[in-house]
């Protein structure tokens, strides 16, 4: 019997995170509540992309260990344990084939582009399916309310030079 309330995610909800893989791909979230995150990528073989209300799964494990899931217009699923315990997260990352062949054409504020990101999907090739799943190093973690929309307004490349510190 666990000791905590799983169906309680007020520790996670409004929490923005950047974090670095051990690959070096630098990404940021913002779990705006709790169904719903925001992401920007820095770093990796999609930097620059960022997308806004991608619908989740979002499930509390531990005191403080959150695990997030969703599947992605461009057909990418994603799985990410968050430990704000012991600042450990881990990612794994399905990507379809086609984002490997050619990882720009989902470069972009998907928001605008969902009908395309969708046709590429259909599209494919969906298969052999590029797993990445590589743990990362949380590197800022600031509490920002359920929400908001300020937290990621923008791409990667816009930001300030001094970003997250700019935020602190
Ligand atoms: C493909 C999106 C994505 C977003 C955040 C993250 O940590 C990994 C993948």
């Amino acid at each position: 019997m666990s000791t905590f309330d799983k169906h309680d995610l007020s520790g996670f909800v409004g929490k923005h995170l950047v974090y670095t893989y051990d690959n070096g791909w630098n990404y940021e979230i913002y779990v705006k509540n709790d169904v719903t995150l925001d992401y920007r990528i820095h770093s990796g073989i999609v930097g620059n992309r960022w997308v806004k209300d991608q619908r989740a799964y979002i499930v509390r494990v531990g005191e403080s260990i959150y695990k997030i899931s969703w599947t992605e217009p461009t057909g990418t699923d994603v799985s990410l344990i968050v430990n704000l315990g012991d600042k450990l997260f881990h990612g794994t990352i399905f990507f379809p084939r086609w984002v490997i062949n050619n990882p720009e054409k989902t470069v972009c504020f998907q928001n605008d582009h969902i009908p395309l990101m969708e046709s590429y999907r259909d599209a494919g090739p969906a298969y052999p399916t590029e797993v990445i799943d590589e743990f990362a190093t949380i590197t800022f973690v600031r509490d920002c309310g359920a929400n908001n929309d300020d937290v990621i307004a923008c791409a990667a490349n816009a930001l300030p030079a001094n970003f997250p510190q700019n935020l602190c």
